[in-house]
């Protein structure tokens, strides 16, 4: 059985694989956000040629989302992205991946009538380092994934959900499908959606041991494997 990371756990493999092992951000963005669009059309293959709004917080989570947008489109989705703030011009990786999908023709747009306008939405919004509460400029997107219709597809965390013990009380969104990157953290084990893969082919065999996170196996050449193909 796979090992579900807290989340110090999450954030000490991060720096283990930037530090320790000497990854760049932009190599395992890529992988990852491949990943993501890999197993979207895994599991919306019907959906092909519809429009996609990617949701794209700030962080690293947010860079997955640009990737996974720009590698929809190559895979025949009509991806539109939300981008809850622009970079600022010295962060040079967010200022490529937001070009490349320029160049690809993807639009970057406000919110507005996404039950009429998308087959689906990708949340990018945050990752495992959110802390709640949801700070304020966030509020109005939280609000429109948590009342949408669409089925939605998060990278690694659920927006909103505390990285370890999942939902809110209050009330948070409910994606279809989750993609944990890595490994799945501990809010995973809380996830009620359709489907539950893992992405990130990228993790050392050495660093998995040392996290005993019992990494499934991929299949062939697969980037993705799903972890709740029981049901
Ligand atoms: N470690 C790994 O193996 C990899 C991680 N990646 C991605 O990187 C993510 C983690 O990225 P980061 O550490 O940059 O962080 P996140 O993208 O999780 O979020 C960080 C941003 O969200 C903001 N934030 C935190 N709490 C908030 C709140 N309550 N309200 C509003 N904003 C809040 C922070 O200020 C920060 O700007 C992962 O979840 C995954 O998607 C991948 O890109 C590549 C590989
Ligand atoms: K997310």
């Amino acid at each position: 059985m796979v090992r579900y990371l807290g989340q110090q756990e999450a954030i000490d493999v991060d720096v283990a694989l930037f530090n320790e092992y000497r990854f760049s951000v932009d190599q395992l963005m890529e992988l990852a956000g491949l990943s993501c669009a890999t197993a979207i059309a895994k599991s919306f293959p019907e959906k092909v040629g519809q429009e996609v709004l990617v949701c794209c917080g700030v962080g690293n989570n947010g860079g997955d989302g640009l990737v996974c947008a720009r590698h929809l489109a190559l895979l025949g989705y009509k991806p539109s992205i939300y981008y809850v703030k622009r970079p600022d011009p010295s962060k040079t990786l967010y200022n490529n991946l937001v070009c490349q999908c320029e160049k690809m023709g993807i639009p970057f747009m406000e919110v507005s009538d996404v039950d009429s306008k998308y087959g689906l939405v990708v949340d990018a919004l945050f990752g495992f380092s959110f802390k709640p509460p949801v700070r304020e400029a966030f509020v109005p997107i939280m609000q429109a994934l948590k009342t949408t219709k669409i089925p939605i597809c998060s990278i690694d965390i659920p927006s909103g959900w505390h990285v370890e013990e999942g939902c809110p009380p209050e009330g948070g969104i409910q994606p279809e499908l989750l993609i944990s990157l890595t490994a799945p953290k501990k809010c995973a084990e809380h996830f009620k959606g359709k489907f539950h893969f893992l992405g990130g082919r990228f993790v050392p065999p050495g660093l998995a041991q040392k996290y005993k996170m019992d990494l499934p196996v991929y299949p062939g050449t697969e980037l993705c494997v799903q972890l709740n193909n029981d049901l």
